[in-house]
C-alpha cells in the first residue's frame, strides 16, 4: 500500500509522465521481501552504517575512494548504494547496475555527483541529507568570511615566519563585516541561515540573487537583485547555490571583473561554479581582494596547487558540514533513507526536482 501511495504521489508523476507511468510504478515496489537486501557502501567510516548492518547484507569498500570501476564492481547485484559527494554515479555506473539498483543514499545535500535525471527515468530513488547540515554549513561560511576578511591564516603565518616584530598600527588590517554589503548567490536554506547570522554582525545590507523567479520572504530584510547588481554591489560575495547547468563555471574572468576590487569572494557551494584559473588570476592581479574557499577543483587539492600559494586566499578542505552532530545525523539519515527507500516507503529526505 505504501508503495502504491508513493507511486501515485504528484511529486513524482504527472500526466506528462504517462508513457513511463506503469514501468515506474513497477520499479518502486518494495525490494525488501523475504531475504535481506544487498547494499554497497563506498567507505568504511560512514556514520550510521550499524543500522544497515542489522537490516541488510552490506559490502563495504576497503579504502576511502573507490574508482568508477570499483564502484561498478561493488554494485554488482546490489539494490542500494550508500555513497557521498566523492562518488560519481553517472550513466556508465547506472548502466552497469541497471538490473539491480533501486536506491541511492548520498550523505550530502548536493546531488551533482549523481545523474539524477537518469535515476528518475529508471525509477531509482535518491535519498539525501538537507536541513540537517544547514547550521553547520552556515557557521562554516561565517568562519570563512572572518578568516578571509581579518586575514587569520595570513596573520598566523606571519608569526610562524618570525615576522611579528611589534604591534603595528596598520599591519594585518582587513575590511570588517560591520556596515558591509553582503551578496549571497543562491538563497536556499543555507543562504537564508547565513543571512540571519550576518544580522548579528550588523552588516549594512544583505542582497541575494537566485535563478528561480520570485522573491524569498525572509526575516532579515535581504533584498533580491539581479546577478549584475549582486556582482557590482557586494563587498562580500558568498556562493551558496547548487551546482547545475546554470551555475557551472558562472564565476569567470568577466564576472570577477564586474566585482569591486575590494570584494571578498567566498565559495561554500561546489568548485565547479568557478573557473578556477580565472579566480587565481583575479587574486594575483588584485581584480578582487581575497577569496575563501571550502570547495575547489579538484578535490582533494595537492599541497603544491597554485591556489595555496596565494596569500589572499584561504582554502579549507570541504568541511562545511563537519560538526560531529551534523555528520552523525547525516549518516543516520542516509541509512534510514536507504532502508525506507528499499521498503517502498517515504524517505526522510528524498531528492526531487
Ligand atoms: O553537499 C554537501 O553535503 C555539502 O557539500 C557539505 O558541505
Amino acid at each position: 500500500m505504501h508503495c502504491l501511495r508513493f507511486a501515485l504521489s504528484p511529486r513524482l508523476f504527472s500526466v506528462s509522465d504517462h508513457p513511463r507511468f506503469y514501468s515506474r510504478l513497477l520499479s518502486i515496489r518494495p525490494v525488501m521481501s523475504s531475504s535481506k537486501p544487498k547494499i554497497f557502501v563506498t567507505r568504511d567510516d560512514f556514520p550510521g552504517i550499524e543500522l544497515l548492518k542489522q537490516k541488510a547484507e552490506i559490502e563495504i569498500f576497503k579504502g576511502t575512494q573507490p574508482s568508477k570501476d570499483e564502484i561498478i564492481a561493488g554494485l554488482k547485484g546490489k539494490q542500494a548504494i550508500y555513497c557521498s559527494l566523492n562518488d560519481k554515479i553517472d550513466r556508465d555506473v547506472l548502466d552497469a547496475c541497471k538490473d539491480s539498483l533501486k536506491v541511492i543514499g548520498t550523505m550530502s545535500v548536493g546531488v551533482d555527483h549523481l545523474d539524477w535525471r537518469l535515476c528518475f527515468e529508471r525509477g531509482i530513488r535518491i535519498g539525501y541529507t538537507p536541513i540537517i547540515l544547514t547550521e553547520a554549513v552556515a557557521e562554516l561560511t561565517m568562519a570563512l568570511l572572518l578568516a578571509t576578511s581579518r586575514r587569520l591564516f595570513e596573520a598566523h603565518n606571519e608569526i610562524l615566519q618570525n615576522r611579528w616584530s611589534s604591534w603595528s598600527p596598520m599591519w594585518m588590517c582587513g575590511p570588517g563585516l560591520h556596515e558591509a554589503t553582503v551578496g549571497i548567490f543562491g538563497f536556499g536554506r543555507i543562504g537564508q541561515e547565513v543571512a540571519r547570522k550576518l544580522k548579528a554582525f550588523r552588516v549594512k545590507k544583505i542582497i541575494y540573487s537566485r535563478s528561480s523567479p520570485g522573491e524569498i520572504e525572509n526575516d532579515v530584510g535581504a533584498i533580491k537583485v539581479d546577478n549584475d547588481e549582486l556582482l557590482r554591489e557586494s563587498d562580500f560575495l558568498i556562493v551558496l547555490c547548487s551546482l547545475n547547468e546554470k551555475t557551472q563555471h558562472f564565476f569567470n574572468k568577466e564576472r570577477f571583473a564586474q566585482m569591486k576590487s575590494s570584494a571578498i569572494f567566498i565559495n561554500v557551494s561546489r568548485g565547479g561554479t568557478v573557473v578556477q584559473d580565472d579566480l587565481i588570476d583575479a587574486l594575483k592581479r588584485n581584480v578582487i581582494r581575497a577569496a575563501g574557499l571550502d570547495v575547489t577543483t579538484p578535490e582533494p587539492l595537492k599541497a603544491d596547487h597554485p591556489l595555496l600559494a596565494l596569500p589572499n586566499c584561504v582554502v579549507i578542505p570541504h568541511i562545511g558540514s563537519a560538526t560531529y552532530k551534523s555528520r552523525n545525523e547525516m549518516g543516520e539519515a542516509t541509512s534510514q533513507n536507504i532502508l525506507l527507500g528499499l521498503e517502498g516507503k517515504p524517505m526522510i529526505h528524498e531528492w526531487k526536482v
